[in-house]
């Protein structure tokens, strides 16, 4: 579909306008998990989500991915509404699900031999793209013989190949150790410097935020909203430890302190009705 409303630029990588999610589970109570979001991102902007736990940002990106369907407002990408998955919006999860009886490069192609690709064509746009995140090295070896950074460019790799205009990255490092996540991150900034694809990635690590984001959207407590997008005016590559980068952090800090706090006594309060 190629309609686009006037309100906002065909070329806006996402555009959610006042979007909703209420879940409803069978006979349980409705459960607002977000409301009214606003939020346009340009082609090849690094945006991050924060925000307390609970508060909807992997149920934002499964909108965004067209995995679920939002119960308010619409969602668009590059002026096509948002109604199903597309390859042009890649989601990575936090535990990569790879095939553990496919090769490397077979679970890189995968999607490809979904749409009618050959084994030459595949073999060659797999190759590119674990070329890429560095591992063509790997390509005939089986997921289990890789460590779990590994199995994780093989996501990164497997996405890339369906060339995504969008990445959608829930948590995607956090099972990795403190020193194999900082790697992942440089990692990822080359590959999204290459590949000029947006990119939308959701964290509890404010430090993981202050190293990657354009912009950086802080969520409310659930029902999730917006509390403030903050933009990051760090240059590339950035220096952790300057100033500029500590003050940045302690402004997030500061922003998320109320949301977590508020977070957790609903928590509370819901498990002693339990
Ligand atoms: N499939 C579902 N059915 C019903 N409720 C759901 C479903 N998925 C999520 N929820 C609820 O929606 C709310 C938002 O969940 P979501 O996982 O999006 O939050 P989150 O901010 O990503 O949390 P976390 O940071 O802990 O991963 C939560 O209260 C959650 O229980």
């Amino acid at each position: 579909m190629a309609s686009s409303p006037p309100t906002f630029s065909s070329k806006d990588a996402v555009v959610c306008r006042n979007v909703g999610k209420t879940w409803s589970a069978g006979t349980s109570r409705a459960h607002e998990a977000l409301r009214g979001i606003d939020l346009d991102v340009k082609p090849n902007e690094f945006v991050v989500f924060l925000g307390p736990s609970g508060c909807g940002k992997s149920t934002l990106l499964y909108l965004i991915a067209g995995l679920e369907e939002a119960t308010g407002g619409s969602i668009w990408s590059f002026s096509d509404k948002v109604e199903t998955p597309s390859p042009e919006r890649s989601l990575i999860f936090q535990e990569t699900s790879l095939f553990p009886w496919l090769t490397v490069w077979e679970n890189v192609s995968f999607g490809l031999s979904i749409r009618g690709a050959s084994r030459a064509e595949r073999r060659a746009v797999a190759e590119e793209a674990l070329q890429r995140v560095g591992l063509k090295a790997a390509m005939e070896k089986r997921p289990d013989e890789l460590s779990g950074g590994m199995r994780q460019r093989v996501a990164v790799a497997r996405a890339l190949a369906m060339r995504p205009k969008v990445l959608l990255m829930d948590e995607p490092f956090a099972a990795l150790d403190v020193q194999t996540r900082a790697r992942m991150q440089d990692f990822l900034l080359d590959v999204w410097r290459d590949s000029g694809a947006s990119v939308l990635f959701v964290t509890h690590h404010i430090d993981e935020a202050v190293a990657l984001a354009d912009r950086v959207v802080v969520f409310t407590a659930r029902p999730g909203r917006i509390k403030t997008i903050v933009p990051v005016d760090l240059p590339r590559p950035r220096d952790l430890f300057s100033r500029e980068a500590e003050a940045l952090r302690i402004e997030l800090t500061d922003l998320l302190r109320d949301e977590v706090d508020r977070a957790f006594a609903e928590q509370e309060g819901l498990a002693s009705v339990a």
